[in-house]
Formats: structure tokens, C-alpha cells, sequence
């Protein structure tokens, strides 16, 4: 007799395939209904143990639609639906007149259960689960552990020359084998964050239209305006609590791919959950396509997404308005929105406009300048000094350069307690025009006015170093091989340890390499970039270079913020974090020149970070998750998602 486990599906009973919107993905929820269809669980199946199943599916939809709004005609726009507010399945409002769909609950089993990504084992599953689960047959006799799985997969993985062939491999296997995928990224995750990360994500986000095989996350383009809300229902879980949104204006340094931007925040949040321990149903990849600048695109035929040029203005600005308005009303108000990607002429103005009534954050702007200020307080104990001792000049003025200069001088502010607008004067930025200086103000754009100090016009970078002599030397420029050998001797004669950050991804778009950083300085650089450079030898010392990139912050920032129920992401939280991710740093780190720890620790560091900013949210008041446990840190690793399979009754 098949019995009844936590792989329980919604199904519909008289709704063609065509016109259904459920899917083998979808589990535990009410997939949102065709036109003037609505939502009624009509079973109550008891399984084993008497536990009613819809009850448990109710909760599930309830909790996470929020709204009676899963009732609404998708034709009529209205947002008011019949019931109260949260009566999903209409029953305040039933009448005999109301056309309803009668979903009902059946259990993933046989070959449904072998496709479903969340519940495959592959050959893991028993021979117990086998019978239980119509699975006889459908997979060969052997029976394997998890671990072996693992073995084999890496095997394969690694026989791939290309790693865009490994990216592949390993996007197939997240829609395949979830937990394997994930067991395989956090137990191999050195080796394969340069996989589902920078650098390979970024040549697979350039070609995503010619590797396009299952779709990932969320699209909402132009077309979708007016009925975000319905789209946002289409997703089969209903329980987010992140959302890592591009419109692929600023893909990494690559520039604008539009739609193709899908594969950051796909790969962000499998960070988030191999990293940070979210798991993954609770996340929500989007990609809003405006259109796209690119030609290149605009003339491929494999592009996926509009072909039009970009959307700009109020029609940029309405659609982006009403997608953060359908996020708060289907996801409520503690769902975590992160900023990635976007071009920098919207990028400050949307975190500034949603700042105050989302919980959002900018991980081009807040997330990496936590990273590298946290590089910075580390680096420290090696060069000496405060950190308003330094002096810092940036190759960049954008998101990322002013995101950091701004952290810097709110933290030297901290702690001398001179006003921000002085400290800002320990920091010095060039722009594609040369060092921003006062005479430059009337035409710069908002986001660099403050760092428009006085000082004589300096057109290049190498004369900016020589005038300022700067302790540490910033790429945020996203443009490959900025950083020349003049500058990095100039760096090298003035100071005993130059501090040199390449921060610009991929490795491509990078300042300069490991390699030309620690040659051109004979080997006194203490260096990171934002991409992963090899370890290498220079005059019979190794040097292992560190990866200054904001994937040691957003997971942990993120867990922090989810953990505690946080309403708002305040800067204080991102000071935290930094801090957080200093303290993790070890004298055995900085004897192999890393100013970050290795990514190999990475879940314990997230919960330390974790911790921090959930503290951190409590003692501002924004944190909604009362009381505060007490040992933070053991509450956030308690909270983690564990990539074990579970087994099934
Ligand atoms: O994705 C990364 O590796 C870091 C980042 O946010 C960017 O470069 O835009
Ligand atoms: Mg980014």
C-alpha cells in the first residue's frame, strides 16, 4: 500500500495539461489558476498517522499567499478579492454560483517522484522506498549512497575541459537532483564556486541564449505590466524569503545582456543556500527584461528575452514599481529583495526610493563594500595602523567604488568620531575622466559629488597615484588591465605592503592579475580580486591570493536578516558583517598573504555573520522574530539547510 509522505502534490482533476499551470516542480501549494478558475482543496486524505494532508497544504498556501488574492479572475486586474484576506480558497465568499477548480492531494510516487528535482534520489533511493514509492523497476538494482553519488558526479565534472561543459553539468543537475547538487557545491565548494560563479557564470550568462535548455527563475518583461502579481502566483512555492532581482543592464563587467542576466541571480541564490543555508524553495531567482542596449543580442537568434531597446523613464520606472509592490503584497514584508546587476543610473536611485518601505539591499553597492571593508580592517594586522591612518583611490566611481568608499568613511567616522563629510576626505576616486575633484562638481553625477575633494585637475590613474599616494588601490572599474605596471611600482615605491584590491569579474574585466600584482610589487603586494586567481610561486614563496567578492557577505547578511525577522537592512548591519568577517580571518591565513579567509569554511563563517546582524537588528528594533534567541550563532547554523536526502516513509 503506498503510504503517505512529505512529497505530497497538488494535483487538478479536470484541468487539461495545456491549461494547467502545475508542473512535476510544484509541491505542497496551489499553483495559481487559469482565467476565472478558482483554488478549493477538496480532499482530506488522512494519511497513516491520521494527519490530514490539506491541512498541512492550507498552512502552506495561506502562509505564503498572504492575500485572498490567489481567488482573483486573472482577466479582471482587480486586487480585491471576494473572502477576507486570507481566504484562499474562497470559502468566506462561496456561493453557488462561484466557479471553483477541485484541486486535490496526491502523493509524488513512481516515475513523477524519480523527475521531481526536490525528491529524486537517483539510485539512493532504498529498496524499502523502492516498493513504497512505485519506483520498482524504473532504476536499476544497485542501490548507493549519497556520497558515492557525489564521487561520480565530480568525476564526471571534472573530465570537462570547458567550464562552461562543467556550468552546464551542474545547472542540469540542480533541476535533476537538488540536494545532490547542493551536497556537491558545499562539500566541493572551493572547486566549484568558479563554476556556478564568477567566472564561468558570467561567459554562460553571455551565451545563455545558445546553452537555454530548462528554464531557471522568474521572467517579467514589458509584457507582463499590469499583471505582475499574477506572474509572481505562476512560481510554485509560495513561501519566499529571498528574491535576488538584475534587469542585466551591468552583468558583472560584461556590460549589458538583458535578459541573458538570468544566470547572476540564479547563481547568487544557490549561493545563498550552498553558502548561506536558505533553502532553496524559499528562494526566488528574477530577471526583469526592459529590453536590452546590446546589439549583438538584439541580431542573435537564440536571444531569449524582448527585442527592443530599453525600456528608460516612467516605463522603466512603473514596471520596477510594480514589481516591488507585488513582491510586499504576495510575500509580505520581511521578504528579502537584493539588488544585483543593474546599471548604475538606476541602481542608486531604486535602493534609495525602496530603501525606506522594503527590505532590500544592493549587493554591487552595500554587499561588496561590507567584503572588502572586512578585507581592509583584516589587512590591518599586517600593513599597521588605523584605518584612518590610509589613504584610499579608487579606479571606479560607481556602484562599487562609491558603495565602499561610502562604508569606509562611515567606519573611520565610527571610530574617530569626526563627521562622515571629513573622513570622506581619506578617499580619493578616478573616473573614466580622471581624479573626481571640486572643479569637476557641477557635472558629476549625484552618487560622486561627495567625493569631489579639492585638489588640481589629474587626468590618469598613474598620475593620481603619484599625487595622492595611497595606501590601498582600489579596481572597481570593470575594466580589465587598468592597473599597470607603473602603477603598481608606484604603489610598490611609496609603500612597504601596498594593499591592492582587483574587484572588477569576471577574471577577464579584472585590474590586473595575481601574478602581474605580486611580480610588478616584487612580492611585498597584499593583493585580492574579485574573481579567483590560482596560487603562485614568485622567488620560491607561494602566494595564495584572496577573493574580495560579496559572496562572503549577502549569504550570511541574508540568513541574519531572515533569521531575525528584520523589516529593514540598515548600514550598521553591513558594519556588522564586515566585523564578523574580519574576526574569521587567522594568523595562518595572513602567513599565506590572505587578508579573507578560505571559502572552505564558508557556512561557519555565514553564521557568524549571520549572528552579527541579526544582533544587530535587535538592538535597532527592526528584528520581528521575538524573543532573541540566545546563542545567535547556534540558532543560525540550526537554521541552515542540510543537502542530506531525507527518508522517504
Ligand atoms: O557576482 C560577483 O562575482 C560579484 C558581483 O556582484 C559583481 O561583480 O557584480
Ligand atoms: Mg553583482
Amino acid at each position: 500500500m503506498m503510504s503517505l509522505n512529505r512529497s505530497i502534490f497538488l494535483s487538478n482533476a479536470g484541468i487539461s495539461s495545456s491549461s494547467s499551470p502545475f508542473t512535476g516542480r510544484q509541491r505542497g501549494s496551489v499553483p495559481s489558476v487559469p482565467s476565472s478558475l478558482r483554488v478549493v482543496a477538496v480532499n482530506s486524505n488522512r494519511d497513516r498517522n491520521g494527519s490530514v494532508l490539506t491541512e498541512t497544504t492550507r498552512k502552506d498556501v495561506r502562509d505564503g499567499a498572504g492575500s485572498s488574492s490567489s481567488a482573483i479572475d486573472a482577466d479582471s486586474k482587480s486586487t480585491v478579492a471576494p473572502g477576507g484576506p486570507h481566504d484562499v480558497y474562497d470559502e468566506d465568499a462561496a456561493t453557488k454560483e462561484q466557479v471553483v477548480t477541485p484541486w486535490f492531494v496526491s502523493v509524488a510516487s513512481g516515475y513523477t517522484l524519480l523527475r521531481d528535482p526536490h525528491h529524486n534520489k537517483g539510485l539512493a533511493f532504498t529498496d524499502k522506498e523502492r516498493g513504497a514509492h512505485y519506483l520498482r523497476g524504473l532504476l536499476p538494482p544497485t542501490v548507493v549512497s549519497q556520497e558515492l553519488q557525489v564521487k561520480k558526479m565530480m568525476h564526471i565534472i571534472r573530465q570537462y575541459q570547458v567550464p562552461l561543459q562543467k556550468y552546464m553539468a551542474m545547472m542540469d543537475l540542480q533541476e535533476s537532483n537538488e540536494k545532490l547538487f547542493y551536497k556537491l557545491l558545499i562539500d566541493n565548494v572551493e572547486e566549484m564556486l568558479p563554476i556556478v560563479y564568477t567566472p564561468t557564470v558570467g561567459e554562460a550568462c553571455q551565451k545563455y541564449g545558445s546553452i537555454f535548455g530548462r528554464p531557471q527563475g522568474l521572467y517579467i518583461s514589458l509584457k507582463e505590466k499590469g499583471c505582475i502579481h499574477e506572474v509572481l502566483r505562476n512560481w510554485p512555492e509560495k513561501n519566499i524569503e529571498v528574491i535576488v532581482v538584475t534587469d542585466g543592464e551591468r552583468i558583472l563587467g560584461l556590460g549589458d545582456l538583458g535578459c541573458q542576466g538570468m544566470g547572476i541571480p540564479v547563481g547568487k541564490l544557490a549561493l545563498y543556500t550552498a553558502l548561506g543555508g536558505v533553502r532553496p524553495s524559499a528562494c526566488l531567482p528574477v530577471t526583469i527584461d526592459v529590453g536590452t542596449n546590446n546589439e549583438n543580442l538584439l541580431n542573435d537568434e537564440y536571444y531569449i528575452g524582448l527585442r527592443q531597446r530599453r525600456a528608460t523613464g516612467q516605463e522603466y520606472a512603473e514596471l520596477l514599481h510594480e514589481f516591488m509592490s507585488a513582491v510586499k503584497q504576495t510575500y509580505g514584508e520581511k521578504v528579502l529583495i537584493q539588488f544585483e546587476d543593474f546599471a548604475n543610473h538606476n541602481a542608486f536611485d531604486l535602493l534609495a526610493k525602496y530603501s525606506t518601505t522594503h527590505l532590500v539591499f544592493n549587493d554591487d553597492i552595500q554587499g561588496t563594500a561590507s567584503v572588502v571593508l572586512a578585507g581592509l580592517v583584516a589587512s590591518l594586522k599586517e600593513v599597521g595602523g588605523t584605518l584612518a591612518d590610509h589613504t584610499f583611490l579608487f579606479l571606479g566611481a560607481g556602484e562599487a567604488g562609491t558603495g565602499i568608499a561610502e562604508l569606509i568613511a562611515l567606519e573611520i567616522s565610527k571610530q574617530t568620531n569626526m563627521p562622515v563629510e571629513e573622513t570622506r576626505k581619506k578617499v580619493w576616486l578616478v573616473d573614466s575622466k580622471g581624479l573626481i575633484v571640486s572643479s569637476r562638481r557641477e557635472s558629476l553625477q549625484h552618487f560622486k559629488k561627495p567625493w569631489a575633494h579639492e585638489h588640481e585637475p589629474v587626468k590618469t590613474l598613474l598620475d593620481a597615484v603619484n599625487d595622492i599616494k595611497p595606501t590601498v588601490l582600489i579596481g572597481t572599474s570593470g575594466v580589465g588591465r587598468t592597473f599597470t605596471k607603473e602603477v603598481i611600482e608606484a604603489m610598490a615605491s611609496f609603500n612597504e605592503k601596498p594593499i591592492i584590491l582587483s574587484l572588477s569579474n569576471p577574471t577577464s574585466q579584472s585590474e590586473c592579475t595575481a601574478e602581474e600584482a605580486y611580480t610588478w610589487s616584487q612580492g611585498r603586494a597584499i593583493f585580492a580580486s574579485g574573481s579567483p586567481f590560482a596560487p603562485l610561486e614568485y622567488e620560491g614563496k607561494t602566494f595564495v591570493p584572496g577573493q574580495a567578492n560579496n559572496a562572503y557577505i549577502f549569504p550570511g547578511l541574508g540568513l541574519g536578516l531572515i533569521m531575525s525577522g528584520a523589516i529593514r537592512v540598515h548600514d550598521d548591519m553591513l558594519l556588522a558583517a564586515s566585523e564578523a568577517l574580519a574576526a574569521q580571518v587567522t594568523q595562518e591565513n595572513f602567513d599565506k598573504g590572505l587578508i579573507y579567509p578560505p571559502f572552505k569554511n564558508i557556512r561557519r563563517i555565514s553564521a557568524e555573520i549571520a549572528a552579527k546582524v541579526a544582533a544587530k537588528a535587535y538592538e535597532l528594533g527592526l528584528a520581528t522574530r521575538l524573543p532573541m534567541p540566545k546563542d545567535l550563532v547556534k540558532h543560525a547554523e540550526s537554521c541552515m539547510y542540510s543537502p542530506a536526502y531525507q527518508t522517504f516513509r
